[in-house]
């Protein structure tokens, strides 16, 4: 069998942090542990305010979780499976499109290249800003000092003005289903694979965004079969119905199966696959099963009881809107305090506590704490949304028109090929201001940027009526559903 395994020269980056650490006993204006992205902003940020700062983790080489087994390694995972795959291109010259014989190898070179490139980046910025790397897991002795082992066994002591707590997350287990890295495996273990064939059949446990993700990535793979399952009725829940609807047609049409609404009885583990019983009295086979449940906090390894800082079931910390835990000096943020759970929204968090910390709060509203933040869905087809759902808004009582634009309409989805993407605009029937926009389709994740904006800036669709857009692009299709929107309203009130 063959072994993917990280090369040599991310193996010598790794090693190249490690050695770089200052060792000596020292006291920093603010010791940060994890190298996330919420603990390098709050980093950089409190070093342009002149602070003195140690970053610390346990793992040989920067970046966190985002940066190793996270957003970072997926994204790029996606990359290799839509070029490899030819997905892309298939409407145009067929099926047979895909490269022969995909290899597990084939997909991971290219995310090892990107994960080795993008800690080489962090590395150089956190150097750049003198900031100090020790490496090694960092547990609290009192509330102003943290001890860190390091791999040779030698501990450090670091105390600190202040403190981020940046620890992330790893996956959630189940001692009913025994992740084992060959044939049951969770996120991190899928990138570490170590198999020459991918295997033909897919359970995939967990329809939330990391498990429809993988699961959407899989199934575009020729010779690949993937069932979904999840406790509960729906995928991707906080998602706006008619774009999960479109994602689960489009996820069927290329052979995925959904099992919703299941609970696992029972996992037998066999050489060459699983078999899994649900208490429904389903029963099924497949060559590996992938495990993406929720996440785990990685809270334990930080003795909090020593400071007497708490964590719920989840290892989650609790802080307030400042990201104060209840030290003030003690601050938290990324993953380890709960949702949004996402990079994007941990950077901001990461940079707002250190504006806090050293008492710099920006005079505008972060459009974090506003609530303006979009979410991207790396599926395939990609999702993206801000603002309410259709489901949201009716729950709420709040009245509302859709304006709608499918990428059949728009010369570049022709182009493209993507024709079955969707563009959908949310707004108040009255004051024609936006309430929520979702799409599904390639380039979801960046269009969704220009609802964001006319959000932020309290726009009225009719924005997007008499903007000219540059011409063929996804982009126009604000312009055409604004247009759909403000037709249907017309014709309502005739
Ligand atoms: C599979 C997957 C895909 C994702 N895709 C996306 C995406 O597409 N877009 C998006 O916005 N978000 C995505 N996310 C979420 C994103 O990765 C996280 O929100 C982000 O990484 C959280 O950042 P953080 O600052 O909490 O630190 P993390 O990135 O979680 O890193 C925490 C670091 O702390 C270290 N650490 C923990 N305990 C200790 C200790 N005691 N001592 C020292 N060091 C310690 C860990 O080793 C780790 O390096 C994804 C997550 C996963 C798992
Ligand atoms: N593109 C992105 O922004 C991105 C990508 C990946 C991950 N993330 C972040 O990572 C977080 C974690 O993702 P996740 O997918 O692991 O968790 P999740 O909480 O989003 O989804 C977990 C799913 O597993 C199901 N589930 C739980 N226990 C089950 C069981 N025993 N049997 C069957 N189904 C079960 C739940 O019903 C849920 O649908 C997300 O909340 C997200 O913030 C973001």
């Amino acid at each position: 069998m063959l072994r993917v395994a990280r090369p040599a020269h991310l193996r010598a980056l790794a090693a190249r942090h490690a050695t770089s650490a200052s060792l000596q006993l020292k006291e920093y204006d603010l010791v940060v542990i994890g190298s996330g992205p919420s603990a390098v902003q709050c980093a950089i940020e409190s070093v342009k305010k002149g602070k003195s700062v140690a970053v610390i983790d346990k793992k040989a080489g920067v970046g966190g979780v985002c940066v190793h087994t996270g957003t970072i390694p997926s994204k790029t995972f996606r990359e290799s499976v839509l070029h490899l795959s030819g997905f892309r291109h298939q409407g145009f010259y067929g099926k047979s499109y895909a490269r022969d014989n995909i290899t597990l190898k084939d997909i991971l070179g290219r995310v090892n290249t990107v994960v080795s490139k993008e800690m080489d980046v962090i590395q150089a910025q956190l150097k750049a800003a003198r900031i100090d790397l020790v490496p090694g897991l960092a547990r609290f002795e009192n509330e102003h000092e943290v001890s860190v082992e390091g791999d040779d066994g030698q501990p450090t002591r670091l105390r600190g003005k202040k403190f981020l707590i940046a620890c992330g997350t790893r996956p959630a287990h189940s001692p009913l289903v025994p992740c084992d890295g060959k044939v049951i495996l969770d996120s991190d273990q899928i990138l570490d694979y170590d198999t020459s064939k991918l295997p033909k059949s897919w359970i995939v446990v967990g329809a939330g965004v990391i498990g429809m993700e993988y699961a959407s990535m899989l199934n575009v793979l020729p010779g690949i079969n993937v069932t979904v399952v999840d406790g509960r009725a729906e995928i991707l829940n906080f998602c706006d119905d008619d774009i999960v609807s479109s994602l689960k047609m489009e996820m069927r049409h290329k052979g995925a199966r959904f099992l919703l609404g299941e609970s696992i009885k029972s996992v037998e583990h066999f050489k060459n696959g699983v078999k899994v019983e649900f208490n429904s009295g389903k029963a099924m086979f497949a060559e590996a099963l992938l495990y993406c449940v929720g996440r785990q906090a990685s809270t334990d390894g930080l003795n909090l009881e020593a400071v007497g800082l708490s964590k719920n079931h989840r290892g989650l910390i609790t802080v307030n809107e400042q990201y104060q835990t209840s030290h003030p000096h003690i601050y938290a943020a990324g993953d380890c305090i709960g949702a949004p759970s996402l990079a994007s929204t941990s950077m901001e968090q990461g940079r707002l506590a250190a504006c806090d910390m050293w008492s710099d709060k920006d005079q505008t509203t972060s459009q974090l704490e506003s609530g303006n933040y979009p979410y991207g869905i790396y599926t395939i087809p990609e999702i993206s949304m801000v603002g309410k759902t259709e489901q949201q808004l009716t729950k709420e009582g709040v009245n509302y028109a859709v304006g709608l634009a499918k990428f059949s309409e728009l010369a570049k989805g022709q182009m493209s090929g993507d024709i079955e993407g969707i563009l959908k605009l949310l707004f108040d029937p009255d004051s024609l201001r936006l309430l929520g926009v979702h799409a599904i389709g390639h380039g979801a994740t960046e269009i969704i940027h220009i609802g964001q904006v006319a959000m932020a800036m309290d726009c009225k669709i009719t924005y997007f009526r008499d903007a000219v857009f540059n011409y063929p692009t996804l982009a126009e299709g604000y312009r055409v559903a604004a247009l759909n929107g403000l037709g249907r309203l017309t014709k309502e009130q005739n």
